[in-house]
């Protein structure tokens, strides 16, 4: 139904869920139109440079800015996908008790947290998810939480045991008082009402806190806080043989529904830690391998059919979001094919103008609201809630597992800490056990990219399996964020290189992809694939018409020349739509600045460094890992990015291209008023140089600062300073030598 809202369902009772296509659909439609007409006249004009080009310089500066705008124009085109038809859903989970009359209707949940290092994801951070989730507004003994411990750290199992305590008091607290923050760091953090029982539970989770990271600093278990022999046992099982790469199978039941209960008599909802075996000999898949493990432990011990996965640095905000996931998947009329929901990431603890445009807004939020309209959202790997049976085959086609205690529809009916249940659990958390299986290729999570959450999404669209974006009010889920720009940029290079592994791949979005979804969706899982290659255009972009402003070589059109106005028309166009769609979804001006600004920045540094040493991983000349990105926050870093400064602090060799651009940029920017000032060029034929440049300058501003002017810890490291002086020169020379045979 398009540009109206749906409004009631086939069955005649009111809605679970309606959806709209936004208003400003026919507009991008029309605009991209002309925008081609636009694209084909640049092509055009760039067609007639290159022919009438005299001199080998002309020749190789045309070339260049031709690959440039070839890139630009395909991601322009990828682009265009999120705009044809983007939607926005609403849910009406007050409705749903037309369709689930009782309690002991509601589908079971398993949820699954990834964490794996306790140093870089602090043990108590991770406790916060799980308890958030537990705390769900839903009937407490159709949950089970399963955390994966990839670190397989002994701090992190006390850490679960103390918040196996802990819960019994929480969970009943948060009914009681029917509090919408059930992250127990997120409450007390905020400004909560008080009374003797709030300050009670305080007291209580100051302790198990302080239990915590006093173990963390100790570096192991103080024995005089474990209380029970069958937490002493499970304590035993690190031997000084146990490392964090080589150790066996750890499952350790710490709640189980059915035999505990809360302080209110309530059972509690299973809670289960998992640390599969691992070995060096064996291939471990990082996030994606500990995501298939438990989804087999899940499938022996409770096999509930919706699985929620969570990363350990995002808590639930909202209590009623499996509600509104109900609104879809208990929807009598449901599409068959619908495969998961998935919610926006978003962040907490973002400075005022988010100076990392860690948002990411296109990103998390208007792209996934355009996929919708297609056939669904991509898997963004945290806040989303699957059917358990997408895992095994398309929707038409199931692919079985080898036992058939892992099958979807295999009911478990022995209790979760039976020796048959554990022994089995134990066996399929083995490291061999996925040899010669379908798991990662066929079935389960996907093996192969180091962003296996785009990759396992983007083939489960492809088998078929459609899913929906849903956004309420409240947010269903909010999630750490980097806060140096390092880290940010690491992050980033990891994404770049895993999507480049899928781009190149044999399931390669443009050619599998446009066959197994259609070429919207396909452009869509394209976008994203290629995206580090926006690293092309912006690296010529902020090297070459600058270099050219010093060694005096105008490149572009004058003024005066009518092409002048294609280009301006491209540029203004492309930032304008930009901006009225960040503003649209919400956003402010200065975030809207900074996110191009980022854009500019990782062109030339995650991007750049994603693309490179993708290329040297399929020469052979090294392999890549998945490196966590750290959830530790120092004390003044912290401060510092709280009041808007950005932190460079570590030499990384990402820092020397943009500091680079940073120089070249303003070196010409300079020369070119200086050349203007004293009439030895004219600005009208120099227009779009000095634009550039200028733009290019604005954009550097708290580059230069931490260059020059900062004297803290953040600053630009002087070696960083002097590498990148010593390169301009370097690439000043060359130019000036090649460019002006
Ligand atoms: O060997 C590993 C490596 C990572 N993780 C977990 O994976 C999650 C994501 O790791 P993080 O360092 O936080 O990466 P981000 O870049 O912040 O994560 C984004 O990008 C990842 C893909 O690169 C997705 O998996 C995440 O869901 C998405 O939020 C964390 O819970 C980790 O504990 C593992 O369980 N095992
Ligand atoms: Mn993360």
């Amino acid at each position: 139904m398009k540009g109206s809202t749906e409004t009631t369902t086939s069955h005649g009772h009111p809605p679970l869920h309606t959806v709209k296509v936004l208003r400003r659909t026919p507009l991008n439609r029309v605009f991209a139109a002309v925008y081609l007409a636009a694209i084909l006249a640049l092509f055009y004009h760039h067609a007639l440079t290159l022919v009438s080009s005299t001199s080998i310089s002309s020749f190789l500066i045309c070339i260049s800015f031709l690959i440039a705008d070839i890139v630009l124009a395909f991601m322009w085109s990828t682009t265009q996908s999120f705009r044809m038809r983007p939607v926005r859903r609403r849910e009406f989970p007050e409705n749903l008790k037309l369709v689930l009359d009782n309690p002991g209707e509601f589908p079971r949940l398993d949820v699954f947290i990834c964490t794996a290092d306790p140093y870089k994801e602090p043990p108590l951070g991770v406790v916060n998810t799980a308890l958030s989730v537990m705390a769900y507004e839903y009937p407490t003994e159709k949950i089970s939480v399963y955390v994966s411990d990839d670190g397989g750290s002994q701090l992190t199992l006390f850490a679960f045991m103390e918040a196996a305590k802990f819960a019994a008091h929480w969970l009943p607290f948060c009914r009681k008082k029917k509090i919408e923050e059930r992250c127990p760091e997120a409450y007390f953090r905020s400004n909560y009402a008080c009374c003797s029982e709030t300050q009670n539970i305080k007291m209580k989770y100051e302790v198990m806190k302080q239990r915590i990271e006093t173990t963390m600093e100790q570096g192991k278990v103080g024995y005089e806080w474990v209380t029970s022999e069958e937490e002493r046992e499970a304590l035993s099982k690190w031997t000084d043989k146990f490392t964090r790469q080589d150790h066996p199978t750890v499952i350790q039941v710490l709640l189980e529904s059915g035999q505990d209960q809360d302080r209110s008599g309530r059972m509690m909802p299973n809670l289960i830690y998992v640390s599969r075996q691992k070995s060096r000999a064996s291939p471990h898949q990082f996030k994606a391998g500990a995501l298939n493990t438990l989804l087999r432990v899940s499938a022996i011990m409770t096999n509930a059919p919706i699985v929620l996965t969570l990363d350990c640095d995002m808590y639930s905000n909202n209590p009623v979001t499996l509600q509104h996931v109900l609104c879809y998947l208990s929807d009598p009329d449901m599409d068959s094919k619908l495969g998961y929901i998935q919610f926006p990431q978003r962040f907490h603890g973002l400075n005022k103008n988010d100076i990392y445009a860690s948002e990411f807004k296109p990103l998390f939020v208007t792209n996934p609201a355009g996929m919708d309209g297609l056939a669904g959202s991509n898997y963004v790997g945290t806040g989303c809630f699957f059917r358990r049976r997408v895992f095994f085959g398309a929707h038409s086609s199931m692919v079985s597992p080898e036992i058939p205690e892992l099958s979807p529809g295999h009911v478990v009916d022995k209790p979760i800490r039976s020796q048959e249940v554990l022994a089995l659990a134990h066996h399929v958390a083995g490291c061999n056990y996925e040899n010669e299986s379908n798991w990662g290729s066929k079935v389960g999570f996907r093996y192969g990219s180091l962003v296996e959450d785009y990759y396992t999404g983007y083939r489960l669209q492809c088998e078929g399996w459609r899913s929906r974006f849903c956004q309420p009010d409240r947010e269903a889920f909010l999630g750490d964020i980097p806060i140096s720009l390092n880290d940010v940029l690491s992050q980033n290079k990891r994404w770049s290189i895993g999507l480049l592994e899928v781009a190149f791949s044999k399931y390669s979005p443009v050619t599998f992809g446009t066959m197994a979804t259609g070429p919207l969706l396909a452009l869509s899982y394209a976008h994203y694939a290629f995206w580090p290659i926006w690293s092309v255009p912006i690296t010529i972009y902020g090297f070459l018409p600058q270099l050219a402003l010093l060694i005096n070589l105008p490149i572009f059109p004058k003024v005066s020349d009518p092409w002048f106005i294609l280009y301006a028309f491209l540029f203004l166009g492309a930032y304008t739509q930009d901006f009225i769609d960040f503003v649209l979804a919400g956003g402010t001006v200065q975030r809207w600045w900074n996110e191009q600004r980022m854009w500019l920045i990782r062109g030339v540094t995650s991007y750049l460094f994603g693309l490179v040493e993708f290329s040297f991983k399929c020469l052979g000349f090294s392999t890549l890992g998945f490196n966590l990105t750290s959830k530790v926050v120092d004390d003044e870093q912290g401060k510092r990015y709280e009041q808007g400064t950005f932190e460079f602090g570590v030499a990384s060799p990402m820092f020397v291209p943009l500091t680079m651009v940073a120089m070249v940029n303003l070196f010409s920017f300079l020369r070119g008023i200086i050349e203007i000032s004293r009439g030895r060029r004219s600005i009208e034929e120099w227009f779009i140089e000095m634009f550039i440049a200028g733009f290019v300058v604005v954009n550097c501003w708290p580059i230069y600062e931490a260059m020059v002017m900062r004297k803290d810890k953040g600053r630009i490291h002087t070696k960083t300073t002097i590498i990148s002086a010593v390169l301009v020169y370097a690439l000043y020379t060359a130019a000036s030598f090649t460019l002006k045979i």
